[in-house]
């Protein structure tokens, strides 16, 4: 089996409300995703896809929905603040962990028709979560 990967970096807020330390107050990340798609043959380019249109489809979503946006979850009560005052941000029935977004990219990815065999999020320089089926 082949396999490929694409990076992207993207910035964003969050919290985990349930955090016993700093992580429940808001905060953000410059992250990174790693994409990971899988062919059992090469295509006749010789690729199992073109980096950029892994890029492309991964950043339909990313860029749209998670790029310099506020990501909290649905209880946080930051919420009624940004609606009232229109700041941009994403609500999620998940809290927004590396976990979380790295299965909301993962089935983007699948939604768009590509065999994606991994999504890791880097959220700082020395953690990242992974999501894989
Ligand atoms: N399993 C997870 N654990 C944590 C997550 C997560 O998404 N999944 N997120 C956080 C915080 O949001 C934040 O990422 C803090 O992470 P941490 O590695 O503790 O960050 P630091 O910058 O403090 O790292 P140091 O290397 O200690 O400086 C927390 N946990
Ligand atoms: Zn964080």
């Amino acid at each position: 089996m082949y396999k490929v990967t694409k990076e992207i970096s993207f910035c964003y807020g969050h919290r985990l409300m349930h955090h016993a330390g700093k992580c429940r107050h808001l905060h953000g990340h410059s992250a990174r995703a790693a994409i990971t798609i899988a062919a059992d043959e090469l295509d006749r380019q010789g690729m199992v896809c073109d980096f950029s249109d892994i890029d492309a489809a991964a950043r339909q979503l990313i860029d749209e929905q998670f790029d310099h946006n506020m990501l909290l979850h649905r209880d946080d009560p930051a919420l009624p603040w940004l609606r009232q005052n229109n700041e941009r941000h994403l609500v999620l029935d998940e809290h927004p962990t590396a976990e979380a977004l790295a299965k909301m990219i993962y089935r983007h990815m699948q939604a768009q028709g590509y065999r994606v065999v991994q999504v890791a999020i880097w959220e700082t320089a020395t953690a990242h979560a992974s999501y894989s089926e």
